[in-house]
């Protein structure tokens, strides 16, 4: 995959953490191409990671082997059919990393018979270490669905899911996800300054915290429920933590955001979609 032109339409947050990840990961800049109005923001793109800025939407199209589709869901169908005529002449592969939005509306807005991968990553795609939800469109081969993995697998963890509306739910968990951390990290981090600790020792000792949690829920055999009993000890500090946080039915609240989460991303194929 390391010789394909991958064309970013769209150079905002989450098309610079997959650039970000992929230069990282060894992938030659020169292979990477990135259009977006802001001409500031390509130019410090290429400054950064010594990747090609396009003159327009159209001209990325023109290099692409693979073209991916980083704009906000709410201007997709513009862009798509702005570049249909474009798109059916090169026939890129096209993944797109929308929220919301179905392959049958892309490949309507496309022109149709497009090999199209929908992918839902997130922003630690920088640090090579996202997660991303893969969903493949009838028309994409074997080899297609390797290059649309590799892509991604280069940035972090890849799954696929064959059924496209489980694509809602991966949005829901680790699309979003990044922000749920980060506020559980903002909440312990206030909670310890209001508690007294100075404001770096709460920063630096919430931080490593996560880190390590996560490295022992990636690296243990255990799953989170036996790694966090093993942190409680009876009649300790923790027990009296976690009662009052089930006292605030956090496990609810956090299935009730979830829900909402995916039901926001439906909504936005609705709202945004064909019907
Ligand atoms: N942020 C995240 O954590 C994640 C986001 N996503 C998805 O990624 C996509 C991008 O999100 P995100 O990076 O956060 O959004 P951003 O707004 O940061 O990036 C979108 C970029 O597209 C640019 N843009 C606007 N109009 C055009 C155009 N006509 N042609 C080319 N580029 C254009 C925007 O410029 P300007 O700012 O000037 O409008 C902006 O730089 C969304 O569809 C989102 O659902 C998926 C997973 C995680
Ligand atoms: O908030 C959003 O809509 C996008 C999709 C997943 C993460 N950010």
């Amino acid at each position: 995959m390391k010789n394909k032109m991958i064309a970013f339409i769209g150079s905002g947050n989450m098309a610079t953490s997959l650039i970000a990840g992929l230069v990282a990961d060894g992938y030659n800049p020169k292979k990477i191409i990135a259009s977006d109005p802001d001409s500031e923001k390509l130019a410090d793109l290429s400054a950064r990671f010594g990747i090609l800025s396009a003159q327009n939407n159209h001209a990325a199209v023109k290099q692409a082997d693979v073209l991916v589709l980083a704009v906000k869901p709410q201007i997709l169908k513009t862009i798509c059919c702005d570049l249909a005529d474009a798109v059916q002449q090169q026939q890129p592969l096209v993944v797109s990393i929308a929220a919301g939005i179905r392959e049958k509306d892309m490949q309507q807005w496309l022109g149709g018979d497009i090999a199209l991968v929908r992918t839902m990553p997130n922003t630690p795609a920088m640090l090579q270490a996202g997660a991303t939800a893969l969903h493949a469109g009838l028309g994409v081969s074997d080899d297609q669905r390797d290059l649309a993995e590799s892509i991604l697998r280069a940035v972090g963890l890849t799954r696929w899911v064959d059924n496209e509306d489980l694509m809602d739910v991966a949005t829901a968990l680790s699309g979003s996800g990044p922000a749920y951390f980060f506020l559980v990290m903002e909440a312990m981090e206030a909670a310890a300054i209001d508690n007294g600790l100075p404001a770096d020792t709460a920063r630096l000792l919430t931080i490593q915290t996560a880190l390590g949690a996560a490295r022992m829920a990636i690296e243990s055999s255990d799953g989170p429920a036996t790694l966090r009993k093993k942190v409680t000890s009876p009649g300790g500090t923790t027990e009296r933590a976690l009662e009052i946080l089930e006292q605030g039915n956090l496990k609810a609240l956090f299935s009730e955001a979830l829900t909402g989460a995916r039901q926001r991303s439906e909504e936005l194929s609705e709202l945004l979609g064909n019907h």
